[in-house]
């Protein structure tokens, strides 16, 4: 497969990169960044020094690219895609979008919470949240990835939903990711004297993945949807640590919440229970495809915590991709991905 990657300066599309090396199906043969056109990207990223002998190109011939590619991933800021998808919409190439532009099934929420018009409403897309949507993913022209947030947050919820055991209007969840999933253009808040031994929540109550993590639940639920979401950034690269908090239905207990868990995630590689009273933690998921939950069970309050850990920009955006690519293709799913974390 041909493969090409938009915005491989970005942390995203670096991280595509290193994944897509070890893909003995995939052959990446664009490249882009419209500020360092010209250039090599190991001169961006030295850790690619060996691996690819290639220079960026723009994006303004994306019909050339479009001809040229199978598949394209775009890891471009939201508001570009659809402009991609668009001009490349006659042709059969197939698209991967890691930013938000496709999540929605309802264009009318992204413009809400992303303030942009919608410019391809009618695109034919499908949620990009393998575990959960894969049949979906299988035949779509274009996919648009889960977010980073939201992938931690579903795949600690979706059992609860799916099996009816939560009030799915009392969900809270409280999640914290490393600095890399602000992308890698300087901002104060990331400067290292603002974010090194310090710890702060931001975006309270108007954080852009709510609304996406309330969609996924209420259609996995089939039911009235409500969350609150609270992001906090930690003074670490890598790494997403969700705590989700939900009221218990009445005469559920301990037991079939560990059901619920092993009946949907029995099968599945990339998802690894720690079952009830576990721990998981960013580091053991680091630079892996995997999203390790657990979950405990308050019997006092009537509610459980469920915790997932994942690589934010592995299975939170890059490793999901390819997982896509590898559904898309029908190729076995754990291709390129089934590393073990980097430990410590
Ligand atoms: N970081 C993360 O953990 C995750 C990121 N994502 C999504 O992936 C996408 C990329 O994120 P990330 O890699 O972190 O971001 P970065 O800020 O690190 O990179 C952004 C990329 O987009 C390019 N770019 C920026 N502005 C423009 C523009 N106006 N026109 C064309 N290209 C542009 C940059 O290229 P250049 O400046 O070289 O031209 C760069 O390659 C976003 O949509 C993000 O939401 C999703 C999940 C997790
Ligand atoms: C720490 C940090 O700033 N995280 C980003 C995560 C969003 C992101 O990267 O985008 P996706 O929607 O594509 O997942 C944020 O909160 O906006």
């Amino acid at each position: 497969m041909k493969v090409s990657v938009l915005g491989a300066t970005g942390y995203a599309g670096a991280e595509l990169l290193r994944i897509l090396y070890q893909h003995p199906q995939a052959d990446v043969v664009h490249i882009t960044s419209e500020s360092h056109t010209g250039e090599s990207i190991d001169s961006l990223y030295p850790h690619l020094r060996g691996f690819y002998d290639m220079k960026l190109e723009s994006m303004q011939d994306i019909r050339a690219i479009g001809e040229d590619s199978d598949f394209i991933f775009i890891g471009l800021p939201h508001g570009h895609a659809m402009e991609v998808a668009r001009a490349l919409a006659d042709l059969p190439v197939r698209i991967i979008d890691l930013g938000a532009d496709f999540r929605f099934d309802d264009t009318a929420v992204y413009e809400a919470w992303y303030h942009v018009k919608h410019t391809y409403a009618d695109a034919p897309r499908v949620y990009g949240l393998a575990e959960l949507y894969r049949d979906a993913v299988r035949s779509a022209k274009i996919i648009g990835n889960a977010g980073c947030f939201t992938t931690a947050s579903i795949l600690a919820l979706a059992p609860l939903a799916k099996s009816h055991l939560i009030d799915t209007k009392s969900i809270i969840v409280d999640a914290k990711s490393g600095v890399t999933g602000a992308g890698r253009s300087p901002k104060l808040a990331n400067h290292f004297p603002e974010l090194y031994d310090n710890f702060r929540a931001y975006n309270v109550a108007h954080h852009r993945h709510t609304p996406e993590i309330e969609q996924a639940i209420a259609e996995i639920a089939d039911e009235e949807t409500l969350i609150n979401f609270t992001p906090h950034l930690v003074p670490m690269g890598r790494g997403i640590l969700a705590t989700c908090y939900a009221d218990l239905k009445e005469g559920v207990t301990p037991e079939l919440i560990d059901a619920a868990y092993e009946k949907l995630y029995d099968k599945e590689f990339f998802i690894r229970l720690l079952g009830r009273g576990g721990y998981p933690s960013t580091k053991e998921v680091r630079g892996s495809n995997f999203c390790d939950i657990a979950w405990h069970v308050d019997e006092r309050t009537h509610r459980v915590v469920a915790l997932s850990a994942i690589d934010n920009l592995v299975k939170g955006a890059a490793g999901q991709a390819v997982q896509n690519f590898n559904i898309a293709c029908g190729f076995d799913e754990k291709t390129a991905l089934d590393v073990a974390p980097m430990y410590p």
